[in-house]
């Protein structure tokens, strides 16, 4: 019977442009100070992409209460995806290229005090959602947005400066497509489901989204002629382009979108190829407990 004051970091070694070394640093300030709040700390880092949820299942099955990422919005989705409906909490220590989720909940985004924030926090209940069987926390998207997460994942190099890069040759390459939303057609530039509001990076595509209100936003951006991009980024950013006439925003529990073939989609900001071109998108209530 492992003890419940048991804390476990998880650390992606590859998260963000953090080195291995400066990640070693913040576990060992972690490692001493979460005697202070009464935890038995241990620390593993993943050596490959699924093993965060494989860590925190087994830590689930083990009875640990608290899990702690140090890692962006992937980390956080690999991890979290094991704690759904469970007792543990997750606690964050945002050193990804986006940190979308840690941002929207206004979590420190220095190491030391989000470590600090992340042994002393205490747990909150916060939704989840489902993309086919697939569990995401943030966002999830087709279109442009997961266009961009397919080529930023090629990338050699992680990072603000690489996705900002990324983002800008993808727009010149991209063309909109048409969706079926709920049996409608609508030809679009990108098709964001937000449970929290922005995809990282203080990017805002939703920004009255709440990760506690039983809700997705279904966040509609229709094809746009390239003098509007400027205004548009300036409102992705100043949190206000939801009122923009190019996007249109809509809560709801759930959502069918069919394409025109396979779908591209992203989920929280990791690229999935799917091979059906349909997918219904539904709310999990209450899913997740997060340490704020
Ligand atoms: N040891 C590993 N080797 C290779 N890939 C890994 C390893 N550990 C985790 N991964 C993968 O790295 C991916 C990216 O990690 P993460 O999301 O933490 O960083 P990021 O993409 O830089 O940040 P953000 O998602 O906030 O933009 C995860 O989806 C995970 O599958």
């Amino acid at each position: 019977m492992v003890a419940q004051t048991t804390l476990l970091a998880i650390v992606n070694p590859l998260s963000g442009t953090a080195s291995v070394q400066d990640k070693q640093k913040w576990v060992d300030f972690l490692l001493t100070k979460a005697p202070d709040a009464g935890f038995t700390p241990e620390a593993v880092f993943t050596t490959h992409p699924g093993h965060a949820t494989e860590l925190a299942a087994a830590a689930v099955r083990q009875g640990i209460r608290r899990l702690v990422i140090i890692g962006g919005d992937g980390t956080v989705n690999e991890t979290a995806q094991a704690l759904l409906n469970t007792q543990t909490a997750l606690g964050i220590v945002p050193v990804g290229s986006g940190n979308g989720l840690a941002r929207h909940l206004s979590l420190p985004l220095n190491p030391k005090k989000a470590i600090e924030r992340a042994i002393h926090g205490r747990p909150v209940v916060i939704d989840s959602g489902r993309i086919n069987e697939r569990a995401f926390f943030c966002t999830t998207g087709i279109g442009f947005d997961a266009y961009v997460a397919g080529e930023f994942a090629q990338q050699p190099v992680r990072g603000l400066p690489t996705y900002i890069r990324t983002a800008y040759r993808a727009f010149w390459n991209y063309q909109p497509a048409t969706y079926e939303i709920d049996q409608k057609p609508h030809r679009l530039f990108s098709l964001t489901i937000a449970n929290a509001g922005q995809f990282g990076n203080n990017a805002w595509i939703s920004p009255q989204s709440n990760v506690a209100d039983g809700l997705l936003d279904v966040c509609q951006l229709k094809p746009f002629p390239p003098s509007a991009v400027g205004m548009l980024a300036w409102r992705l950013f100043n949190k206000t382009l939801d009122q923009s006439t190019y996007l249109t925003v809509r809560p709801t529990r759930t959502v069918v979108v069919k394409g025109e073939g396979p779908l591209l989609i992203h989920v929280d900001g990791e690229p999935v190829m799917l091979t059906t071109d349909t997918v219904t998108v539904q709310v999990v209530p209450s899913s997740l407990l997060v340490i704020r």
